[in-house]
């Protein structure tokens, strides 16, 4: 069997990576520091707590293990606390992955796979967002991960890390096989957020702005299902392994769907009322991010089926629901 080393193997996005791994016919290992990720979601391989600053540790897993690469989720991901607190992203994200990449190399696994997101592009209105595009981040999060993006050129270009580079828009959804779920603590993504207030475990929701230059005011986001957007991650390990060289990918469908379509959506499918009250703009949100590439489908051979707003929140309401929720 062959080793991937998976970093945030315990979160959200991690946990289903290992299980697509693991059916693809692979051991992930996941290397994780616990601190926004659950040990009850690492049931796919075998699991090494560690932090991405922890060399020795780092050292000592890439030994055990031979990892043949690299899948890289490991970091924070908010917005707004990017915004408050600059410092722990620039310490976690960007130093975390400069010392993950200095031990890949150190122990010669040059195969990198990476999330990267959409928030790198930044607010470009009227532009269609493709790996070509300009990428200006507007918030320190989205900063990060561009630094990190930038780190991994260098990295190939002086170490030969070949890496695959995937820019996610808005990830949602759960395994549809009720195994593992979307578990944010806090929780600040619209979708699960959403099913909390329509049932009643939280209060209303807050629409963060309905002043923006789109149709019915509120922001506009590209959604895609988490088991999709891990199975593109195998593909991009394959693509590694067949000694394709390094490039950037974007993971949406193309298809944006404003707040208040998302609160419609969730209507329909869960059968009750969306308890919400409107607000003001989140510090650091784009108006509109919708990729405009089909370079996943057409090069890795990618296929988002599972991407319809109906079936992500039925799979996220189905995992809401479960007893896994409620931890
Ligand atoms: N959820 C989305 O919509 C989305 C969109 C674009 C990109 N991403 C990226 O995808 C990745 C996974 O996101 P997620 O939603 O699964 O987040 P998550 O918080 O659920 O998972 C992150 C995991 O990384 C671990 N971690 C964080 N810092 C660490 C460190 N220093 N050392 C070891 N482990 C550490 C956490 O404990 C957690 O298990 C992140 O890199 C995020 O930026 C997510
Ligand atoms: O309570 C809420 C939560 C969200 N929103 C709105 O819903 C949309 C989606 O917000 P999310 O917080 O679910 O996700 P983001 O668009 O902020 O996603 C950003 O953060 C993610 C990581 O958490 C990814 O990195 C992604 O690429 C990046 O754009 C935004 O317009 C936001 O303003 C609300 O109106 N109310």
């Amino acid at each position: 069997m062959t080793n991937i080393l998976v970093t945030g193997g315990a979160g959200y996005i991690g946990s289903h990576a290992c299980k697509a791994l693991s059916k693809a016919g692979y051991t992930p290992v996941t290397y994780d520091n616990f601190c926004t990720g659950w040990r009850d979601a690492v049931k796919f391989g075998p699991c090494e707590e560690g932090d991405l600053s922890d060399r020795t540790k780092l050292d000592e897993v890439f030994a055990r293990y031979q990892p043949a690469a690299v899948m890289h989720f490991a970091a924070l991901s908010q917005v707004g606390e990017s915004m408050r607190d600059p410092g722990i992203y620039w310490r976690n994200n960007v130093e975390g992955s400069l010392t993950l990449m200095e031990a890949a190399v150190e122990a010669e696994c040059f195969d990198f796979v990476f999330s990267s997101t959409c928030a790198t592009y930044g607010e470009q209105d009227n532009v269609v967002l493709d790996e070509g595009s300009a990428q200006f981040p507007i918030n320190a999060y989205g900063a990060s991960k561009r630094a990190i993006e930038e780190m991994l050129r260098d990295f190939e270009a002086a170490h030969g890390l070949r890496h695959v580079i995937f820019r996610y828009f808005n990830v949602a959804g759960a395994d549809e096989e009720g195994e593992v779920g979307e578990f944010h603590q806090p929780e600040t993504h619209l979708i699960p957020l959403m099913l909390d207030a329509i049932d009643g475990k939280r209060d209303a929701l807050t629409i963060f702005g309905t002043d923006y230059d789109t149709p019915d005011g509120t922001c506009i986001r590209d959604y895609v299902h988490v088991m999709d957007l891990v199975d593109a991650h195998v593909l991009g390990v394959k693509w590694l392994e067949d000694g394709k060289g390094s490039r950037v990918f974007n993971l949406g469908t193309g298809s944006g769907f404003s707040v208040r379509e998302v609160i419609e959506e969730s209507r329909n499918v869960t059968n009750r009322t969306v308890p919400y009250n409107e607000g003001p703009r989140r510090a650091g949100d784009c108006t509109k991010l919708v990729s405009g590439s089909r370079r996943a489908e057409l090069e890795l051979g990618w296929q988002p089926e599972r991407s319809t707003m109906k079936r992500m929140i039925s799979d996220a309401w189905r995992w809401h629901q479960s007893g896994h929720y409620d931890r």
